[in-house]
């Protein structure tokens, strides 16, 4: 299958990483000077041209978050019409080569609860996200209960 454009008629692709370490994951604060500033966002960016999702994922999870990242599964795509544009989301879930290595704390970073994401004011398109992480969790621990 023919790799994706970077832009797609008018669409920008956009490379996202959900960190995940042990039962918690990594969100970052959007810079002041950017769209959604002070809102929260998994780290990720969008596509420069040439480049796949994951490649994307995997540069902007180290620029924003200082932390190398295997990327390891698609989760979603999700489409989404902002004011400032139509947007083509690649979620990945991911997990820090090095567990023990934390952000630097100028990328104003987090790590927090599936149920914890709700407290948090994110762009729109990632309230799906958000409760799918928070069910898998819900799944996670009724079962624990049965083990
Ligand atoms: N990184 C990130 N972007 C998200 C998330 N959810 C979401 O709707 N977006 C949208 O995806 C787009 C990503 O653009 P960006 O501004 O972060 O991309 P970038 O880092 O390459 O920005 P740049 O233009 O400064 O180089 C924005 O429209 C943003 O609103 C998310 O969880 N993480």
């Amino acid at each position: 299958m023919p790799e994706p454009e970077s832009s797609e008629h008018g669409l920008t692709l956009v490379g996202i990483g959900i960190i995940q370490r042990a039962d918690q994951f990594l969100i970052r604060v959007r810079p002041e000077g950017t769209v959604y500033a002070g809102y929260w966002e998994f780290p990720g960016g969008k596509c420069e041209p040439g480049e796949t999702p994951e490649q994307t994922t995997a540069r902007e999870c180290l620029e924003e978050t200082g932390l190398e990242v295997a990327v390891r599964k698609p989760r979603r795509v999700i489409e989404h019409v902002y004011p400032h544009g139509r947007v083509k989301l690649f979620f990945f879930d991911c997990t820090p080569i090095d567990l023990v290595v934390e952000p630097a704390a100028e990328h104003g970073c987090r790590w927090v609860k599936a149920e914890e994401l709700r407290l948090y004011r994110f762009p729109e398109a990632n309230e799906v996200i958000i409760e799918q992480l928070v069910a898998e969790t819900d799944d996670s621990s009724d079962r624990d209960e049965f083990d």
